[in-house]
């Protein structure tokens, strides 16, 4: 941050910064787009593709989102997921995110997703990824959003699995950026997946990797030097470990925080209890994401608006924030570098 917007960031007023965090321009590097998948358009699937849901309404649906960690969401999660069938269904659930992700200001998305949850289920992978790819070009030309696909591997299942469907998507090489780990995180640790994400480097394809959001640091160590994670998802044990603290400050390895989602699943019994103010200030490269808003209450702007709310945080942290999340984005040099010019240019106008 350049010395004069942050002692413009530093005057303005904590009763401002609600206005401020909604307008600011930003990026989302951590979204799961089946996690962005609203009850009432879950129903709307189940019924036009004649699938048996568990809940007899959206309300009865909505007040099972009551989880005591990361399996108790994964579950209704997956169950969710089921509803999904056709390209149009992919379509559908991915230009909802955008157009509210849009109304949050946000110019960039690395949108996860989980092709084995469908494909097993019969689910064609080029339904998933054209469905989502279209959505994704309609957003650039209709939103002005640059919305990017990050397919994700499913960390329960086995590496040979993961490998298959790696084949399984080379058809479309060109439609995703790059690959991530997600799921049950303990007891699946990142080099079980050590070959695949090898192969994942020889295609040319960005890594990053859930790591630290229930498990231990070392699931992030070994995330970093056996998967070579250019990015971690989540990250927020890290703070248990004084020398994997220093060196992601001095790598600037950024961490995809998700204050809502941590608070949802119980990695933090409360969200003034959060450590994301603490890994900002020791120089850890943090951003801000919303993981699965249509399950953890609330998509970016409310994550920004509930984390300050709850920590003190000022505009400071607010700039330096969305400048992470523009700084490790993928986007090409010259888009990181017009983003960038856009943040600066909101903070000076902001009055
Ligand atoms: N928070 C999360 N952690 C791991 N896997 C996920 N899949 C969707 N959301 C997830
Ligand atoms: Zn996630």
């Amino acid at each position: 941050m350049t010395d004069a917007v942050h002692d413009f960031a530093r005057r303005i007023p904590h009763d401002r910064l609600p206005e401020l965090l909604r307008r600011m321009p930003k990026a989302e590097l951590h979204i799961h787009i089946e996690g962005s998948l609203e009850p009432e358009l879950m129903f709307e699937m189940a019924r036009r593709n004649d699938v048996k849901l568990a809940y007899s309404s959206v309300d009865e649906l909505r007040r099972a989102y009551d989880f005591n960690n990361l399996q108790s969401f994964l579950d209704i999660y997956y169950a969710g997921a089921s509803v999904l069938q056709t390209e149009q269904d992919f379509y559908d659930m991915c230009w909802a995110y955008l157009e509210r992700a849009h109304a949050d200001r946000v110019l960039r998305a690395e949108i996860f997703f989980d092709p084995q949850t469908h494909t097993v289920r019969g689910v064609p992978m080029g339904a998933v990824i054209e469905g989502l790819h279209r959505a994704c070009q309609d957003a650039q030309t209709q939103l002005g959003i640059d919305a990017e696909l990050i397919l994700c591997f499913l960390r329960h299942l086995s590496e040979q699995e993961a490998l298959d469907t790696l084949e399984e998507a080379l058809p479309w090489r060109d439609r995703f950026i790059g690959v991530g780990l997600d799921s049950s995180e303990v007891g699946h640790p990142p080099e079980k997946f050590a070959r695949v994400f090898a192969r994942c480097g020889e295609l040319g394809l960005h890594r990053v990797a859930h790591a630290g959001e229930e498990g231990p640091p070392a699931y992030i160590w070994s995330a970093l030097d056996v998967l070579k994670a250019e990015r971690i998802d989540h990250g927020v044990q890290s703070s248990k470990d004084a020398k994997l603290m220093q060196r992601l400050a001095q790598q600037r390895t950024a961490l995809t925080v998700c204050p809502l989602s941590n608070l949802k699943l119980c990695v933090f019994p409360q969200l003034a209890q959060h450590n994301i103010r603490q890994l900002l200030e020791a120089g850890l490269a943090v951003t801000v994401n919303s993981d699965d808003p249509a399950y953890f209450g609330g998509y970016l702007n409310t994550n920004f608006i509930e984390i300050f709310a709850a920590t003190g945080m000022d505009a400071g942290h607010a700039y330096q924030l969305a400048r992470n999340s523009f700084e490790a984005s993928f986007a090409d040099a010259a888009t990181r570098q017009r983003d960038i010019e856009r943040l600066d240019r909101f903070f000076a106008e902001f009055a």
